[in-house]
């Protein structure tokens, strides 16, 4: 196990270059490969879940070439991959396991789908039951209900689907990118609940950018027209990972600021740009313009905590919330973060493995199937922690801003590469001032 000394940084400031969104990155060269005419990607995440896209797609057939220093040139195949039998290793990228499951459930062909051994902890039933309605064949090689999976040739027939969305928006998301391909008028109703619907808004303002239009009623009823064919815009550009801003912006929230994070912005598509709502309920100062987004901390106040406690629903941004859970080390009061049940089933159980973390320092917590409630230690948080990080970016970089308040080792932090390989050069630029300078 190798691991990451922080020393102990009191105050932070700086501006940061965000890393391509992912979400986007993902769904962006999965449209690019399904359409019709070349797409240049401009800056394109770089990190191991985009790269399980990219390596997939060019295991399917599709042609991609990198263009001067950091544009990528994808030749869409008008909806079909030249490939119709391939194996694909897709790590623990959702988005790539579960669009990928949709599209290639359409494409006629013989696919094997798996990933890293989480990945097969990760549910897709409720995916799986949805194309199964449309007649795909698809089984499950191991677990009911999980990868890997094989999928089979069949004959699609449109249908009125219905899907579950109360354990990951993504199935619907991928169920919206692939349907199109089918050239059918297709409705799709959500049954019950669904979650993180800012991801499926993003989904859909992806496949607008190719000329692909979904109409919805509430969050229940989607419809695909029939005939919509995936036309490359020609050129695009990628906005910054606002979730991968959470760390920065609340980097600046607890010591000091300003920090800046350019590449995301007020007008930004993504969900996790509303993390800043509750960096403000926090007390943070915070201001946003095009494509920066600036946040600094209150002055300081009697208690010595800059922040207070938020009790906040979560739901709509489930990643920028564990930024939330280590905020809270830095709040007066006790910090209640709910609706966060699909932190179960992502990279690991996070609400467990926050509870254990957030423990080590001496916060006290309590957490449910849904909810994480966070109390700082009255006196300083315990320095010298090891964290573990459990194979999980987020708890690697959530945990780096308890150097703001103690030294701290993170544990295995390469894990960053699923989203953020450099992440740990990048906050160490906005550091001013170690314990040793102070
Ligand atoms: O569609 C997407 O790009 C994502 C949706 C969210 O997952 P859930 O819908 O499973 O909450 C989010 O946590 C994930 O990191 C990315
Ligand atoms: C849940 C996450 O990833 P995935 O896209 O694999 O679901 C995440 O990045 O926090």
């Amino acid at each position: 196990m190798n691991w990451l000394d922080l020393p102990l940084v009191r105050q932070v400031r700086g501006v940061v270059q965000l890393p391509g969104s992912k979400s986007i990155s993902n769904r962006i060269l999965l449209l690019a490969a399904l359409a019709e005419g070349a797409t240049l990607i401009r800056g394109l995440l770089a990190s191991d879940d985009t790269q399980q896209m990219l390596a997939a797609l060019e295991r399917l057939g599709v042609n991609i070439a990198p263009v001067d220093q950091e544009g990528l040139r994808v030749e869409g195949c008008k909806g079909v991959f030249p490939v119709k039998e391939a194996e694909l290793f897709l790590g623990n990228a959702g988005t790539a396991f579960r669009p990928l499951t949709a599209v290639l459930a359409l494409m006629q062909g013989h696919y094997h789908l798996s990933g890293v051994p989480r990945m097969h902890e990760r549910p897709i039933g409720d995916l799986v039951d949805a194309l199964r309605q449309v007649n795909a064949a698809i089984s499950y090689l191991g677990q009911e209900g999980f990868p890997p999976l094989e999928v089979h040739p069949a004959t699609i027939r449109p249908a009125d689907i219905s899907i579950k969305g109360d354990i990951s928006s993504q199935f619907l998301s991928g169920l919206l990118m692939a349907l199109p391909l089918t050239g059918e008028a297709m409705a799709i109703t959500v049954n019950g609940n669904l979650i993180s619907k800012p991801y499926v808004e993003l989904t859909m303002a992806q496949m607008a950018r190719f000329g692909v239009r979904v109409e919805h009623t509430a969050w229940q009823h989607f419809v695909l027209p029939a005939g919509q064919v995936y036309r490359s815009p020609g050129e695009i550009m990628i906005e910054g990972d606002a979730s991968s801003a959470s760390y920065f912006l609340a980097a600046g929230a607890i010591a000091g600021g300003p920090v800046r994070v350019v590449g995301v912005g007020k007008n930004s598509s993504q969900g996790d740009i509303r993390f800043v709502e509750a960096l403000e309920a926090m007390g943070a100062r915070i201001e946003m313009g095009e494509d920066w987004i600036e946040a600094s901390a209150p002055p300081p106040r009697a208690t010595g905590k800059a922040l207070h406690a938020i009790d906040f629903d979560c739901n709509h941004i489930p990643d920028a919330a564990m930024t939330l859970a280590t905020t809270a080390l830095f709040a007066e009061g006790t910090t209640t973060l709910r609706n966060i049940a699909s932190w179960r089933v992502k990279e690991t159980d996070r609400i467990a493995a926050m509870s254990n973390e957030l423990r080590k320092l001496g916060a006290q917590v309590e957490s449910g199937e849904d909810f994480l409630r966070v109390t700082p230690p009255d006196g300083p948080l315990t320095s010298h922690v090891d964290i573990d990080t459990y194979d999980d970016h987020r708890m690697a970089m959530c945990f780096s801003l308890v150097s703001l308040g103690v030294p701290v080792r993170i544990n295995d932090p390469a894990c960053v590469a699923k989203t953020f390989p450099d992440y740990f050069e990048k906050f160490s630029k906005i550091v001013h001032q170690h314990a040793a300078q102070a």
